[in-house]
């Protein structure tokens, strides 16, 4: 008997909204459906991909640009080929688009998908609460993004000055697409997997038109187009007062760090995942895998960035603390969780 399609549910959203925790949430909580993901990330090291790595039933992933521009289908299609083979036995793939991916785009391709086993499932956008308006202030083409979406998700809700407000106006910006405030992506799955719901949401509120999907697109229009990443990795230990001194005076253009850092310090052996959004900072603190090399992996992303600056800075924070300093961890440890 022919199998139903595969449904491709896009998350997007800007520059560290939290799909990533989303998408380990959904993971973490997969209601019984086997999940095939897709990871696009925008600079060279694909950071998300760790990220999510070891939870997932099949990845694959697309480091380095966003899959929104890509001039047709084929390098998605390649992507998907290999998560729909029926030995792979997968009930639904979730996408993460990169941060600067233009959702329009995303949904284009995968209409454009010659790929008969799936169907496409729904667009999630992730706001994030406490940094929104400062970016639709910068990017007005958001509010688009957000009409688009099929559910919406008011993430970092914990973190918004006046939650309230923040829900009536990105309400009013979504026109009839559903909101839901969020903490960490936490929202229920079966919102996600139940294509009928979705479908249902497509069919009432007001998302892409055909003709919208089909109209020219300019990539240079994209909000990536303004954007450059910067990858750093070392083998050397990081300074932790250092960093954090690179943190606190951080070079001008940064909105977006990530990755993951390996701090020299006696006591301190653990992998530290480091995260910034805007002023928002935020390390989480896990085991290194037995065999996972021990380095620093970092990618940053802003606009009008000096990449070399930017490189020189990081590199100046290798080596190793002072020998007498007992505390020199303690700044890393009031920003870590986990
Ligand atoms: N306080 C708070 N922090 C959150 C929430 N959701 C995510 N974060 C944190 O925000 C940071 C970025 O979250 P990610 O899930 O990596 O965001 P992202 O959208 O995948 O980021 P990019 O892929 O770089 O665009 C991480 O430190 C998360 O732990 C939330 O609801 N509240």
């Amino acid at each position: 008997m022919a199998q139903p399609p595969i449904p491709v549910i896009v998350l997007a959203g800007f520059l560290g909204a939290g799909k990533t925790s989303l998408l380990n949430h959904l993971l973490r909580n997969p209601q019984g459906a086997r999940i095939g993901v897709v990871v696009n990330d925008f600079g060279q090291i694909n950071i998300d991909a760790l990220s999510v790595a070891g939870q997932v039933d099949a990845s694959v992933s697309l480091g380095n640009g966003c899959l929104c521009c890509a001039v047709d289908a084929r390098g998605l299609d390649n992507l998907l080929a290999r998560l729909t083979r029926p030995s792979s036995r997968i009930d639904v793939i979730v996408i993460e688009s990169s941060g600067l991916a233009d959702p329009r785009g995303m949904v284009r391709l995968l209409l454009n998908s010659t790929n008969r086993r799936i169907s496409y499932g729904g667009l999630v956008e992730v706001v994030d609460a406490a940094e929104f308006e400062r970016t639709r202030h910068r990017h007005p083409e958001i509010d688009q993004h957000l009409r688009f979406a099929d559910l919406v998700l008011l993430n970092k809700i914990d973190r918004a000055a006046d939650p309230d407000r923040m829900l009536e106006l990105v309400r009013g910006i979504s026109g009839g697409t559903p909101v839901l405030p969020t903490t960490h992506g936490r929202v229920d799955p079966a919102l996600l997997f139940d294509r009928e719901s979705l479908r249902r949401r497509r069919d009432t509120a007001g998302q892409l038109s055909f003709d919208d999907l089909l109209a020219d697109d300019d990539c240079g229009d994209h909000l990536h187009a303004a954007y450059q990443s910067v990858s750093f990795s070392a083998e050397q230990p990081v300074n932790p007062r250092a960093l954090m001194r690179f943190l606190d005076d951080r070079p001008a253009g940064i909105y977006r760090m990530k990755g993951q850092v390996h701090f020299a310090a006696p006591g301190h052996g653990h992998k530290f995942a480091l995260h910034t959004v805007g002023d928002f900072l935020r390390f989480h603190r896990s085991r290194w895998a037995r065999d996972e090399p021990r380095r620093t992996q970092l990618v940053v992303i802003g606009s009008g960035l000096d990449a070399d600056g930017v490189r020189a800075r990081l590199a100046d924070c290798l080596g190793e603390p002072d020998p007498d300093d007992e505390h020199c961890m303690l700044d890393v440890v009031k920003y870590t969780r986990g």
